[in-house]
């Protein structure tokens, strides 16, 4: 997605929230001084099914769903701490998406063993962008912002960690995109988390209008979705 597709969103989820823009550009700027450019033909996904695992509570019974068929064709996606969930499960993740605000060690780990993270830089990251991104293996560290994207900074839209997965392996040509994890709405996340799954599922319908493709995550959801400020005739 270019940044003037996305932008008019990210003004619209920085009203919501309040966030301020600048911010966002002065930790992405930061991360542009931690990171090198990053081949995006090592997460090329062309022609393959995408499994994009959130970090909700239903990983635990979605883990099952994964057929091994499915885990041995295509790739995995996690956002955040379902990358966790997934290893001790003893599925590989190919890429994590995360803004460092939970399992630093993860990450480190991760990159250390070559495989990439999509580490987002945001207004209120700032520390953990200073604290962790330099003891990183750069080679596999994707930088990301919410904001234009700047040197080897880049934005392939999306907002939080798990829809960010979803539309960056939208842009790397996955042919589909299972979800699993998801839970819009959840009883035991406060009113901020609420307020960031709300723009998830937005952002995730949105996308897959983009693809024109039924994410089966949406069912029985798509005519409750209040697409607020979307550009969605
Ligand atoms: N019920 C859920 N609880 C948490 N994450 C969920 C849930 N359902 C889906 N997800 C996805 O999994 C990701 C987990 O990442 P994480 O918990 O670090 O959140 P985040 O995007 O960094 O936001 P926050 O600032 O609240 O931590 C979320 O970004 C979201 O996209
Ligand atoms: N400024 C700002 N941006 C974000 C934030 C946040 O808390 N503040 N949280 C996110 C969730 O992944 C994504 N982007
Ligand atoms: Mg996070």
């Amino acid at each position: 997605m270019q940044f003037e597709e996305w932008e008019p969103v990210y003004e619209a989820i920085l009203d919501d929230f309040g966030f301020d823009r600048a911010a966002d550009e002065r930790v992405r700027d930061i991360l542009v001084g931690f990171t090198e450019p990053f081949d995006l033909d090592r997460l090329d996904l062309t022609g393959e099914s995408v499994v994009i695992a959130g970090a909700g509570p239903s990983l635990e019974t979605d883990l099952d769903s994964l057929s091994d068929e499915l885990l041995s064709e295509g790739a995995v996606f996690a956002a955040s701490t379902a990358a966790d969930r997934l290893r001790e499960a003893g599925i590989g993740v190919d890429c994590m998406v995360t803004d460092l605000d939970k399992n630093p060690d993860t990450v480190r780990d991760l990159t250390e063993h070559g495989t990439p993270v999509a580490v987002h830089a945001h207004g209120d990251n700032e520390p953990l962008v200073r604290e962790v991104v330099s003891t990183l293996n750069a080679t596999n560290v994707l930088a990301t912002t919410q904001a234009a994207p700047v040197g080897a900074v880049r934005n392939f839209g999306g907002f939080t960690d798990g829809d960010r997965a979803a539309f960056l392996a939208d842009h790397c040509g996955a042919k589909s995109l299972k979800f699993v994890g998801w839970d819009f709405d959840d009883d035991s996340v406060g009113s901020m988390k609420q307020q960031k799954l709300t723009w998830a599922e937005r952002l995730l319908y949105w996308l897959e209008r983009h693809r024109d493709e039924r994410f089966t995550v949406l069912d029985g959801r798509r005519e409750e979705i209040d697409i607020g400020a979307l550009p969605i005739k």
